[in-house]
């Protein structure tokens, strides 16, 4: 019996033609929204308001690095599979000491299991440590304890928070 083909995006994946690149602004057209919305709340923003919000990001320059992984055989607007932010903290301490942040870390529902999530998750501690950090840190519930150690890291402290 013949097999079935596998779905789109993971013959992509398998075929190794799903890129991990940097957010560019034409990617508000590819999903980049709607798959944050997958994280947490994440309207819908015009075209003005997400260059707007781009263009603030992007003078900070290599201090805050957007990945996405993006699947060129997809629907255009569902291109993109996968995103995770760095965000470099500037310190006096350490002798000026670079600390980083991983945050907003999201594979697409219908691409996770495949292995996405730990290769954004891997390309920001690399550009973390190549930016100079001596550390990464990131915040995350009880429940993705294994998948962050499988992507390298260990259990330190406690998270607190003020919500507004
Ligand atoms: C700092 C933050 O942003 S915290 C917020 C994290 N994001 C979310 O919770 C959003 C919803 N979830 C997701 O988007 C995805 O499920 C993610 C990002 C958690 C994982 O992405 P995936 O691409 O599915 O993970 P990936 O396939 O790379 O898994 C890597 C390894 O971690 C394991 N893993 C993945 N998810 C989990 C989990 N929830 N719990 C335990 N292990 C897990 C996998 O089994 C795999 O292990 P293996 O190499 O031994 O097979």
């Amino acid at each position: 019996m013949a097999s079935s083909s596998p779905e789109p995006a993971a013959a992509a994946e398998a075929d190794g033609s799903v890129q991990i690149r940097r957010l560019e602004i034409a990617d508000r057209e590819k999903g980049f929204l709607s798959l944050l919305s997958q994280l947490s709340s994440c309207p819908d923003l015009t075209a003005s308001q997400f260059a707007g919000c781009f263009n603030d990001l992007a003078a900070l320059g290599d201090d805050h690095v957007i990945l996405v992984a993006e699947d060129p055989s997809a629907a255009p607007e569902q291109r993109i599979l996968s995103t995770g932010c760095l965000f470099v903290e500037r310190k006096f301490l350490r002798g000026c000491g670079k600390v980083g942040h991983v945050e907003d870390i999201v594979v697409d529902a219908a691409a996770r299991g495949r292995g996405l999530g730990l290769r954004v998750v891997r390309r920001l501690v690399e550009i973390a440590k190549e930016a100079g950090c001596y550390k990464v840190i990131l915040d995350c519930t009880p429940e993705l304890r294994a998948y962050y150690a499988k992507c390298g890291f260990v259990e330190k402290g406690i998270q607190m928070a003020v919500y507004f």
